[in-house]
């Protein structure tokens, strides 16, 4: 099958590769003129062949977008667009129904695997109506990993990015568990092989997992990851998740609390934690850590004059 694939970056030019490694012509097209077939998105919608298809792996956003926004001005009636970014599960609706206006079809697809993709396959989940999903399926198919699993037709339009939300939330929970239990281990006495019992979990444990073999494989080369800063970015997959959460009334105390370290992890000094010590200060005359580092309750501090109620 033919294929246009806009964004050419770790996962698109990966996944390019893998198309044309299953034997379908794809015609590249990113804003890096170096990566591209062509010089710009019209010259690669002339490329292709009516019914045209155009896979969009750009970030989420304002570069998908205007991507869509361009796509839906030079495509033509019975053309689909696949966005396999992680877009809002809300803006492939808006998509959808602005590309439907010019008869343009539309899949929203979530795709997982990272850059390992190209080599085990990609894990896909798809939104849209099932003729559209049906006609694609030659390029799901080279795409997703060997096997009978690794591909879903979610539901309609926005269900593929809904799912991959979803699947992103449980990431950031599992993440943060393995996360914890590390630091745990690692800050006890008793247990002088940390790295060794990642390892002997991989195999056997009720843990066993992916993730837990690309934890070990940090560690074997960092052990005690003395290279990196305890600091985590978010993409937006787990915001979206616990608004969707509150949107539905649905308790999600484990991706939430994933969530929220990862933004204290930004934090030097978190000024929520300021308060907490000033006030312990206040009623409890708690020693407190001044700006320049000193502990203690200082001369002027109030616990130190005050005589505290009795307590009957
Ligand atoms: N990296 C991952 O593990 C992963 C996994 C699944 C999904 N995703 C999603 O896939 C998308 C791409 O991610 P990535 O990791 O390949 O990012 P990337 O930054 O490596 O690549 C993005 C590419 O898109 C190009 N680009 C940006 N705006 C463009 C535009 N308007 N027109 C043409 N090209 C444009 C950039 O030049 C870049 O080469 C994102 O939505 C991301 O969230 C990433
Ligand atoms: O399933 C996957 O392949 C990953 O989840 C992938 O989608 C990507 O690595 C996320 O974009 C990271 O998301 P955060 O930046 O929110 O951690």
């Amino acid at each position: 099958m033919q294929i246009g694939m806009v964004g050419l970056g770790k996962m698109g030019g990966n996944m390019a590769e893998r198309l044309r490694r299953g034997g379908h012509e794809v015609v590249g097209y990113d804003h890096h003129r170096e990566a591209s077939d062509v010089g710009s998105l019209k010259e690669l919608v002339d490329r292709l062949e009516t019914p045209r298809a155009v896979w969009v792996m750009v970030p989420a956003g304002a570069p998908t977008q205007q991507t869509v926004d361009e796509l839906g001005k030079l495509l033509s009636e019975g053309d689909v667009v696949i966005d396999g970014g992680n877009s809002h599960y809300v803006d492939d609706q808006k998509h959808a129904a602005e590309l439907a206006e010019k008869g343009i079809r539309f899949v929203d697809c979530g795709v997982s695997g990272g850059v390992w993709g190209l080599q085990n396959g990609y894990a896909l989940m798809c939104g849209g109506d099932d003729s559209v999903v049906q006609h694609m399926m030659p390029i799901f198919e080279t795409l997703k990993p060997e096997g009978e699993d690794g591909f879903v037709h979610a539901g309609a339009v926005g269900a593929g990015h809904f799912a991959k939300m979803v699947h992103n939330g449980i990431e950031y929970g599992m993440m943060q568990s393995f996360a914890e239990g590390w630091e745990l281990l690692e800050a006890s006495d008793i247990v002088t092989d940390v790295k060794g019992c990642f390892s002997s979990w991989r195999t056997g444990t009720v843990i066993r997992s992916w993730l837990l073999d690309l934890l070990v494989r940090a560690l074997d080369s960092d052990e005690h990851l003395e290279e990196l800063r305890g600091y985590a970015q978010d993409s937006g997959e787990g915001r979206w998740t616990v608004q969707a959460a509150v949107d539905h009334a649905v308790p999600l105390p484990v991706i939430t609390a994933a969530l929220y370290a990862r933004f204290a992890s930004r934090q030097e000094d978190p000024p929520a934690m300021k308060v907490v010590a000033a006030l312990r200060n206040q009623f409890g005359g708690h020693a407190i850590a001044s700006a320049e580092g000193s502990v203690g309750m200082g001369a002027d501090s109030p616990g130190a004059d005050v005589t505290p109620p009795k307590v009957r």
